[in-house]
């Protein structure tokens, strides 16, 4: 396979939706098969069944070389000022959903989506509007376009950090009004004084260097930030106190966190030199608002400069808004023609990759598993998760599956073998039968978590050459019964092993026993003493119920001890041909296991 696809390796085929790296093929929730009203609602769905493409809600403007790509690939709906309820109605119809900030992507819009959605893309970087964990919970990958904008948003923050130090609103508000106010508008000047940037990541470093430009000294707060990123800036990095005690003009550029949020309040204004200066292009929440309006009328704050608000649009009486010491605009960071072309290309293109099954390089939920690796181990995906319902049909009715131990032999090194999609594989092949949730990548730890499965990984490393990624795959379910003995192993675990073989999926062992049948179809396993005559008398009663036999191997302690044949079936035979396997004097025990 040259290409791999996320959601083809992730999506079962019965679900809702399948995704093929060349071409798209939607299956049909039920009640588009079966619409409850007949005409004209029957015939809209049946034009949706026989449509190819998916479909992709804009649901905020978007730049026009975005759209344009968005529909080489998909139906594109652009349906702006949508209220949540409408939302919610049309989102049950869509693959893929694009927003930026003035959308709130709420629990509510995935539950509504009815596993329908499986790309949501913020046209920006400020993923705050996007409620991540019920997009994992529900499997749907958030991607975001983190680095088209920066400049404008620095640009930005500069423009209102000079425009405040100026009055440069305030006065042009004042001459239109017909006034000539020059006294009443003397300024600060920039030039020395000290700046503090909080969040040195994208922005907050673009702000650093531009505030350089104008001569002023500047120093960031951000406890991620590697200390060379501020070298190179040449800017102190400094604790929260030191840049609240220090600052002339500070500058918010960390994203809202539960961290982040209300950091600036009462208390932190409380040790803010006096007449400091506020400028805010990040979000309104990093920011207690009542604080800083108490802060303003009392003069600790001289100014403030804010493009984003806790609510926006904000509400017509907000006192800040309104407040003679405050510039503001309305979050206008990322709007230059030049960034939303950018922006609204870089969304459509991770959109369309995403829907297409390719890795989002700017996934926000999802681990990232560079395209190299993923195609290198997409013979073991299929694998995993065929260990993983292999095992878990094992399991003795009853038995909760609890503890699962995945150990992979391979002759890397540990750093060297990503095990996250295999992982999300076997979790996958473990829960998905037994369940109606789909798991993939994005939401495979999550779903594991909360079924209480607990998935502990082993790594051997053997000696030879490290070309192949894994030699063999053993997935064990420890604290369980089995339906089949002799899958429990002699350490005590329901055992399969297995490994790829000419590129396809062979299981190697069960329990103690060393088998070798390829994963495809069906499988019988049989234990039984080993003697002549066995295998002939199994293949009859399958040859006699038309049931054909794609491989078949016996494992065996020792001539004439007991032994496991397994047996590969294309057919899943009939109850009555199992019921006569079983009959056969020297089987001991069989199970009948769907790949
Ligand atoms: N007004 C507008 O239109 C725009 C606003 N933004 C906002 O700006 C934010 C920053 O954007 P980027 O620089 O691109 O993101 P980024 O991820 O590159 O930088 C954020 C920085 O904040 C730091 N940070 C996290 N927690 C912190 C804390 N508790 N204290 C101090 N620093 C902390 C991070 O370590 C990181 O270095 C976005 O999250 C978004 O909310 C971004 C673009 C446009
Ligand atoms: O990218 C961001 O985080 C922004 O805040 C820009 O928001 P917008 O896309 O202009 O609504």
């Amino acid at each position: 396979m040259s290409t791999v696809s996320l959601w083809n390796l992730a999506l079962s085929p019965n679900k809702r939706i399948c995704l093929s790296p060349l071409s798209w093929r939607p299956s049909f929730p039920s009640h588009a098969m079966f619409p409850r009203r007949q005409n004209t609602k029957t015939v809209v769905v049946l034009v949706r069944m026989l449509d190819s493409k998916p479909t992709v809600l804009v649901a905020e403007k978007l730049g026009d070389a975005g759209i344009q790509l968005l529909k080489t690939f998909a139906n594109v709906d652009c349906s702006y000022n949508l209220s949540p309820e409408e939302l919610c109605t049309k989102i049950s119809l869509c693959d893929a959903l694009i927003v930026r900030s003035g959308t709130k992507v709420t629990r509510e819009v995935f539950e509504s989506s009815m596993g329908r959605l499986k790309v949501v893309g913020r046209a920006g970087v400020g993923i705050d509007n996007v409620d991540l964990s019920a997009a994992t919970e529900h499997g749907c990958l958030v991607v975001n376009a983190p680095t088209a904008n920066t400049i404008a948003a620095a640009e930005h923050g500069i423009a209102l950090l000079t425009a405040m130090a100026r009055n440069v609103s305030q006065a042009d508000a004042s001459m239109k009004a017909g006034k000539w106010q020059r006294n009443k508008y003397v300024g600060v000047s920039l030039v020395g004084k000290t700046l503090a940037v909080m969040g040195f990541g994208k922005v907050g470093s673009e702000v650093a260097r531009r505030a350089k430009g104008l001569g002023m000294n500047v120093i960031a707060h951000d406890p991620y930030a590697p200390a060379d990123r501020a070298r190179a800036v040449g800017v102190e990095l400094v604790n929260f106190e030191e840049a609240l005690l220090t600052a002339d003009f500070i500058s918010m550029h960390m994203p809202l966190t539960p961290a982040t949020s209300k950091m600036f309040n009462d208390e932190a204004f409380s040790r803010v030199k006096r007449g400091v200066r506020i400028v805010n292009v990040a979000r309104g929440g990093v920011i207690d608002e009542e604080a800083l309006l108490r802060a303003l009328d009392s003069g600790i704050v001289a100014q403030a400069a804010l493009d984003v608000f806790t609510e926006e649009p904000p509400p017509k009486e907000n006192k800040l808004v309104r407040h003679e010491n405050v510039t503001v605009t309305p979050h206008l960071g990322a709007s230059t023609t030049e960034a939303q072309e950018v922006v609204a290309l870089e969304i459509a293109e991770a959109v369309v990759g995403a829907l297409k099954g390719e890795l989002a390089a700017t996934a926000v939920n999802a681990p990232m598993v560079p395209p190299q690796v993923m195609s290198e181990l997409a013979p073991f995906v299929s694998l995993t998760e065929k260990l993983g319902r292999l095992a878990l049909q094992l399991v003795a009715g009853g038995s909760g599956v609890k503890f699962v131990k995945v150990t992979y032999a391979s002759a890397r090194g540990r750093d060297d073998l990503d095990t996250r999609l295999l992982r999300a594989m076997i979790t996958k092949g473990l829960i998905e039968p037994i369940s109606s949730v789909f798991v993939n990548l994005v939401n495979a730890d999550f779903t594991a978590k909360q079924r209480g499965l607990r998935l502990t990984e082993e790594r051997i490393v053997l000696d030879g050459s490290p070309e192949n990624p894994l030699e063999f795959i053993q997935v064990q379910i420890a604290n369980v019964e089995s339906k089949f003995a002799s899958a429990i192993s002699e350490s005590g675990e329901i055992t399969v092993e297995g490994r790829v073989k000419d590129g396809k999926p062979h299981l190697t062992k069960v329990g103690s026993f060393d088998v070798d049948v390829s994963l495809e179809g069906g499988l019988i396993l049989c234990r039984q003493i080993d003697q002549p005559g066995i295998i002939g008398s199994v293949g009859s009663i399958l040859g006699e119920e038309n049931v054909n036999v794609n491989f078949m191997s016996v494992g065996r302690i020792a001539p004439r001890k007991q032994a496991v044949m397994t047996i590969g079936v294309d057919e899943e035979p009939s109850r009555d041909a199992l019921k006569k396997i079983g009959e056969i004097p020297a089987v001991e025990e069989f199970v009948f296991l769907k790949l």
